[in-house]
């Protein structure tokens, strides 16, 4: 039975998140809050809006694809019915969330709508119904550089490949600090690629804006409760907490962080206990982090190329599938890209580069010779048709009056 089928669905209240519109509970109000949403359907406009409705009989959702917020979200591949548009839906529960973590949803709704930008996520609607918050954003085809490491490359992926990632990522992050924005949550499960290969930067719910009153800051002092689940990927003076604060620097460590991450399939510092990273952290640059809890057999894969090439391309296409999975050969790395790690993990925030300076790096010169078609035809042969599978997606989850019966497997990963 599809969720449309559902006749409670009929029946299911579905409030816009225009402040006119709010409900008396407390959690609608907290979303409503300083004026925050008032302006947000207004500035969705043009086709997005037309094109995604805020009712939530007007989605099917086929399968669940990710689940992220501490697992008090999850993400949803659906099917937006009037126009057949398939969409990602991030479907919360507000009722389980902390104070903090409605700050920080409220944030990324808020937030997010002011940045456009080919490499940022766009929201194209946002609404509420019942307790759940609904987010419908663009379904991006080859879901996460996270999920495509977990899938295809646990070993890690080719230097090209990182290249095209980090490239599209750094270009919105750039755009990101250029507006005074911080986004404290880079990592390879925040870096999304499309059908067409377009690479975007999501995971906005951590945005931090400089700018307070018409006056920009030069450091930061908010220290939210990440999630256990991001530490490593944080700055070590994000993590100290210290009366220097941290600025948009912290997000170029988290550059370097996820260039380990994609380049050895694990982020570094992944089972280390938590006092034990900071040290490393604070340790500043007497460690590797690419050799650090990465590789359990006690060697890294990441080597240094004596001759510079890029041996990436090459050996992506001589690479064998075993069942799903890529066996990835032992491969080298340019000497750019270790200069490009050393520069982002710099113990001294002011010593590591701008976005904007690492853009023109020398790593990304050759990225910026190819077309957007040049990050697919990095990925193996099973990874580039994903629309064959679309089609056999069956719908899972339906929608009902007092909540979303979510599927009880949590494998239900969308495979391609
Ligand atoms: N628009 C989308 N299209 C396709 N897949 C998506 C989309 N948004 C999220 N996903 C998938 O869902 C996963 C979880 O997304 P999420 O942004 O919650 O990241 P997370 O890092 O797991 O969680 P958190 O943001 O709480 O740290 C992503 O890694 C990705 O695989």
């Amino acid at each position: 039975m599809s969720c449309l089928d559902c006749s409670c669905i009929v029946r299911t209240r579905v409030e816009s998140i225009e402040p006119e519109k709010q409900s008396d509970s407390s959690l609608h109000q907290y979303l409503a809050d300083e004026h925050a949403l008032s302006w947000i359907l207004p500035s969705l406009g043009g086709d997005e809006l037309t094109h995604c409705t805020s009712s939530v009989s007007h989605y099917e959702l086929q399968v669940e694809i990710g689940r992220g917020f501490n697992n008090l979200t999850s993400i949803y591949l659906a099917r937006h019915t009037p126009t057949g548009t398939l969409v990602a839906i991030r479907i919360t529960d507000l009722e389980s969330c902390s104070e903090e973590r409605l700050k920080a949803l409220q944030n990324e709704v808020v937030l997010s709508h002011t940045l456009r930008h080919p490499n940022i996520m766009t929201l194209w609607t946002v609404f509420a119904a019942d307790n759940w918050l609904w987010v419908v954003s663009p379904f991006m085809t080859y879901s996460s550089a996270r999920h495509l490491l977990r899938t295809y490359f646990p070993e890690g992926m080719s230097e090209a490949l990182i290249r095209h990632l980090l490239f599209g990522a750094v270009s919105g992050l750039n755009y990101m600090h250029q507006n005074g924005y911080i986004h404290r949550s880079i990592k390879a499960s925040h870096i999304l690629i499309s059908r067409d290969g377009l690479v975007s930067l999501s995971g906005l719910n951590h945005l931090y804006s400089l700018v307070n009153n018409g006056q920009k800051s030069k450091a930061v002092y908010d220290f939210p409760q990440f999630s256990t689940s991001v530490l490593p990927w944080l700055s070590p003076e994000i993590l100290r907490q210290d009366m220097y604060g941290y600025n948009v620097k912290s997000d170029i460590y988290s550059v370097g962080i996820t260039a380990c991450e994609l380049a050895n399939g694990h982020v570094p510092f992944q089972d280390m206990p938590r006092t034990q990273m900071l040290l490393q952290k604070l340790k500043g640059p007497s460690y590797c982090p690419w050799e650090i809890n990465t590789f359990p057999r006690g060697e890294s894969r990441m080597k240094n190329s004596r001759s510079g090439v890029d041996s990436g391309i090459g050996e992506s296409m001589t690479r064998t599938m075993t069942s799903e999975r890529l066996q990835t050969p032992s491969r080298t790395f340019s000497p750019a890209f270790y200069n490009l790690l050393e520069l982002c993990l710099q113990q001294d925030p002011e010593k590591r580069p701008s976005a904007s300076s690492l853009l023109s790096h020398t790593f990304f010169k050759q990225v910026k010779e190819q077309t957007k078609g040049s990050l697919l035809s990095l990925l193996p042969p099973a990874v580039q048709h994903p629309k064959l599978q679309l089609a056999t997606v069956p719908s899972v989850a339906v929608w009902t009056k007092s909540g979303c019966i979510f599927p009880s497997e949590r494998g239900m990963y969308w495979e391609f």
